[in-house]
């Protein structure tokens, strides 16, 4: 069988994703020209490369179109349902790294932690006339964390293609999940991280898709183990 490794064909962890496999051992050329999208294993035709952007990564890893990608837990958590039974992620990498969080303005005084955003979120209605909205491109984790770990439900997802951190200032939510890593952007926008507002502590993993034939494939193993022997 031949097991196909997705790596990031563009943006932020492409450089450091092909790194670390060329540390494990595998040299990756590219198929044809630079810009194709499929590449090799210098010296084993049973490994086989799919250049992907990161969050097509979690999709095809999520239907088992690729047995292992890298790409961002964050993608991986928010593409998938029941994440944990489809994929094993089997190593962090140490680059990639952003967390997803809830963050509010900076002049709601008196709302620090996800107890005090259900307490605004309760009368947020009585007080304003409509739910509290929250802008976001992460549906998932924050239906999860909201409703699911601290069981607030009056909410309403404002579905958020870019400059996630304006939609408060310019009044198209009042507050946002997204992700940060120095948390320049949120402080440039005059938001806060509230105390126990970490979502996820994402960074870049090797992911796994989990198929049953990958029990008697010992190039599977050889991967994993090579790819941890690299950090
Ligand atoms: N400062 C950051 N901003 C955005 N993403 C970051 C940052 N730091 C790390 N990441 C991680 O990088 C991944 C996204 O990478 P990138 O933005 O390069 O993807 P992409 O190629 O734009 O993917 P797509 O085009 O499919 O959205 C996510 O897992 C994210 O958590
Ligand atoms: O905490 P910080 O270091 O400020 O980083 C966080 C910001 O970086 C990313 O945006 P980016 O401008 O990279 O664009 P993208 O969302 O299109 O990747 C992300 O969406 C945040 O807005």
């Amino acid at each position: 069988m031949t097991v196909t490794i997705a790596l990031p064909s563009k943006g932020r962890m492409k450089e450091d994703a092909s790194a670390i496999l060329e540390r494990a051992g595998y040299r990756i050329t590219s198929v044809g020209n630079d810009r194709s999208y499929r590449g090799r294993v210098e010296g084993r035709d049973d490994i086989e490369i799919a250049f992907l952007s990161a969050s097509e990564i979690s999709r095809e890893i999520g239907n088992g179109t690729v047995d292992f990608g890298v790409t961002g837990e964050d993608l991986v958590r928010e593409g998938l349902a029941r994440a944990d039974e489809r994929v094993e992620f089997c190593a962090r990498l140490g680059f990639g790294h952003a967390d997803v969080v809830v963050a509010v303005p900076e002049i709601w005084l008196d709302v620090e932690t996800m107890a005090d955003l259900g307490d605004v979120a309760a009368d947020f209605r009585a007080r304003h006339g409509r739910r509290l909205t929250i802008a976001t491109k992460y549906w998932r984790l924050t239906q999860q964390f909201f409703s699911g770990n601290h069981g607030i439900q009056l909410y309403r997802i404002v579905e958020s293609l870019g400059a996630t951190e304006g939609a408060p200032a310019s009044g198209s939510a009042d507050i946002i999940v997204d992700i940060t890593s120095t948390g320049s952007t949120l402080r440039a926008n005059h938001l806060k991280i509230l105390s126990d507002g970490v979502i996820l502590k994402s960074e870049a993993c090797l992911v796994r898709a989990r198929k049953e034939s990958h029990d008697s494939d010992p190039v599977v193993a050889e991967i994993v183990a090579a790819v941890r022997g690299a950090l």
